[in-house]
């Protein structure tokens, strides 16, 4: 067996998922069964200070001689750097990427991709130009759990999927919660919003079971209807929204496929943090599966078969880690003792492509990243949700 290589990540942002992601980075990957690949971090920027950096570096356990940048800008010139992971907001997402590109580096860059689907064909041309990878890090798609419910799709086992019901929502109390209007959550300034922070995982499961599944060249992208309930004090992001999506099929693949895509920030899947409820559910005429919350880190599914057959499987993370609780932005959630975030699964399929020459992630390629903000901008449209001009651009360079 041939000894694992070794990815040099630079990590740009230091906030909560930057903590999150590189405390995974750096689980050795043998105790997931990875022995292809290594991960070590060489680099971090901060965008306040290089002393932010610095600590940023020591509370997450990277190597002492890993280098601290108080600038992206220096940053991205460091020559002993593969791949950047991206863990800014998502308005500044497209910016920071075009940064790396144009530097000549590789791209892992956090959920939403970016605000619109202009900047993301935007982001797509430039790392085609430049040769480079880029991959959204949506990391639920990467989970051995999604690629047991793509496996469960494709085998037949439920028949063509008719219909998906989706919902990734978190009971927060925005009034109280991000009072100051701040937040990422609501503040338009970065994008806020239910859509762009949570939709996503709705949207995800439903593009991951009826898209991602389908042969590349017969699928085709939804019909969208939505309805969006703005957040109340400010009108500038939601709170809510419901997306209906009609799936044309042809008639040997089942016929048109329906979804319901949901997500809200002010009521929760299900109440009391309880997972009894599915908050995905994906049905054929032969039986349903059921993916238990929270829909952005499930570990458990049930398939339900008309037979009668009811299967239930837990797909706890590996560790080690502190079970302590996921990263969710504005709290924690529940995580079992002894497990990890789950974020390695990303980093692992992102180092496994540049090992392999690919340019764009196995799971989701850019030109699904592309269609889904397509989406989300057909849903912004309908419900009247435009953020600032300078965050909408696709100019750049532009200050934010
Ligand atoms: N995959 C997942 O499970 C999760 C993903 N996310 C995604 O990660 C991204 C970041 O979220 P999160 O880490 O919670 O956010 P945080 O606010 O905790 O961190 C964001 C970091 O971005 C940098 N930054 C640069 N400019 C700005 C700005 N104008 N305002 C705020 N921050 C700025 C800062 O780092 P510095 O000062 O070092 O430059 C800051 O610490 C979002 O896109 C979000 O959707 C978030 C939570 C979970
Ligand atoms: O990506 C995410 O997953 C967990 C959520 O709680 C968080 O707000 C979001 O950004």
């Amino acid at each position: 067996m041939s000894s694992p290589k070794t990815i040099h990540w630079g990590i740009l942002a230091t906030g909560g998922i930057a903590i999150t992601f590189t405390k995974d980075l750096l689980v050795d990957p043998t105790t997931r069964g990875v022995t292809h690949v290594k991960h070590t971090v060489v680099a971090a920027a901060s965008s306040s200070s290089k002393s932010r950096a610095e600590q940023f570096l020591k509370d997450t356990g990277c190597p002492s001689d890993a280098k601290a940048y108080g600038s992206y800008e220096e940053f991205v010139k460091d020559p002993n750097i593969d791949i950047i992971y991206i863990a800014t907001p998502h308005s500044h997402h497209y910016q920071n990427a075009m940064l790396c590109l144009e530097a000549g580096k590789n791209v892992l860059c956090e959920k939403a991709f970016t605000v619109n689907a202009a900047q993301a064909r935007a982001l797509a041309e430039k790392a085609k130009e430049k040769d480079l990878f880029l991959m959204e890090a949506v990391w639920t798609r990467y989970f051995p759990l999604s690629i047991y419910v793509r496996d469960l799709i494709t085998s037949g086992c439920i028949g063509p999927v008719a219909r998906v019901l989706a919902d990734n929502s978190m009971a927060t109390n925005p009034e109280e919660q991000f009072s100051d209007g701040k937040h990422r959550l609501v503040n338009p300034d970065l994008a806020g919003g239910a859509l762009l922070d949570l939709g996503i995982y709705s949207l995800t499961w439903v593009f991951q079971t009826l898209y991602h599944t389908q042969p590349a060249d017969t699928r085709k992208p939804p019909q969208v209807l939505a309805a969006v309930k703005l957040y109340g004090p400010t009108k500038a992001a939601d709170e809510a929204t419901t997306i209906a999506l009609n799936f044309p099929r042809s008639a040997e693949a089942g016929g048109d496929a329906h979804a319901i895509a949901s997500t809200s920030l002010r009521v929760p899947t299900i109440p009391g943090g309880k997972d009894d409820v599915p908050s995905i559910r994906i049905q054929g005429p032969k039986g349903e599966i059921q993916v238990f919350p929270p829909a952005f880190r499930p570990t458990r599914t049930r398939l339900v078969l008309k037979d009668g057959t009811v299967e239930d499987k837990q797909w706890p993370q590996p560790g080690p880690g502190k079970g302590s609780g996921w990263y969710n932005g504005f709290g924690s959630g529940k995580q079992s003792e002894g497990e990890g975030q789950g974020m390695f699964w990303e980093a692992d399929e992102a180092a496994t492509a540049l090992l392999e020459g690919r340019k764009e992630g196995k799971y989701e390629g850019l030109e699904e990243s592309i269609l889904i903000m397509e989406v989300m901008d057909e849903v912004r449209k309908q419900g009247g949700l435009k953020y600032p001009e300078k965050i909408e651009t696709t100019k750049y360079p532009t200050p934010l």
